[in-house]
């Protein structure tokens, strides 16, 4: 059995279909990328597995359990941008990813205390220890999107989702979130989704590289039908050059990148 395990999965608004006959099983530990067309659903398939919302027919189930009705501490989000709480230090930031999904509310006196401590020890990871009493707004772009990885990874989350968790970034920061990412993927052993629109980052990073795309198309109803996955390339040690794929499927390339705002 897989640790994730998308059977049949279709999601539409207003009878509007957004996703249609997803079918996906990962392992855990996998590291899945996620490309395709703007508008095609792909964040709404990342909502779907982080069980923000629930499907219109099929299941998602995590490690043979129950089909989830709300997220959980055991999926953690991060979003292009930064999702961190301004008004809160940068170590305050991290113990507020711990205190809040208990219910308990702020932590205080002996708990705040070794909150912080714990806290500490996740800035000294993720390399903001010299920032810990800092606000965000003084951090640059990349410094503010380790500290929401920081945060969500805190929860110690069994499945992570990120929506092109790097595309406001400089491409040198890129790169340095890219190492970053790899190092604490092989620390952690999390099974990971992350949706991009930069199909080189979906190889370099991923073991798999999904396509979201439609497989019926009505010129007269262009929102008669949803998308599914119609690729799933195996991208495991770099097994299968992404240009060479790019080569032989050129709409990828079209397929890969935001449409012109
Ligand atoms: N809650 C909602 N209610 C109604 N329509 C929605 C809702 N969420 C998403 N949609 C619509 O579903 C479609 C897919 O959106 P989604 O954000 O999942 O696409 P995407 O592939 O992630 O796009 P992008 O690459 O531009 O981020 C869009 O047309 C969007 O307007």
């Amino acid at each position: 059995m897989s640790f994730v395990s998308v059977r049949n999965v279709f999601q539409s608004y207003d009878r509007r279909p957004i996703l249609e006959r997803v079918n996906l099983e990962v392992e855990e530990g996998e590291f899945v990328s996620i490309v395709g067309a703007s508008g095609c659903g792909k964040s709404t398939f990342l909502r779907l597995l982080l069980a923000d919302e629930t499907p219109t027919r099929g299941t998602i189930t995590v490690a043979g359990g129950a089909p989830a009705r709300e997220p959980g501490r055991e999926r953690g989000v991060v979003f292009q941008r930064y999702s961190v709480f301004p008004h809160l230090s940068v170590r305050d930031n991290i113990v507020a990813a711990e205190s809040f999904p208990t219910g308990w509310g702020w932590f205080r006196g002996g708990k705040l205390r070794a909150a912080r401590g714990r806290a500490d020890e996740v800035l000294e990871r993720i390399g903001l220890a010299h920032v810990a009493g800092n606000y965000p707004a003084t951090l640059s772009g990349g410094m503010q999107q380790r500290l929401a990885i920081g945060q969500a990874l805190h929860a110690r989350p069994r499945i992570l989702l990120l929506d092109e968790p790097f595309g406001a970034l400089d491409p040198g920061t890129r790169v340095s979130m890219h190492e970053f990412l790899t190092d604490l993927r092989a620390e952690t052993k999390m099974t990971v989704f992350m949706v991009t629109h930069d199909l080189a980052e979906g190889f370099k990073l991923g073991d798999r590289v999904l396509v979201f795309d439609k497989t019926r198309w009505d010129p007269d109803f262009p929102e008669a039908y949803g998308a599914t996955i119609t690729f799933d390339f195996d991208a495991r040690d770099h097994g299968v050059p992404y240009q060479r794929i790019l080569d032989k499927i050129p709409s990828l390339a079209a397929a890969a990148m935001p449409s012109p705002a």
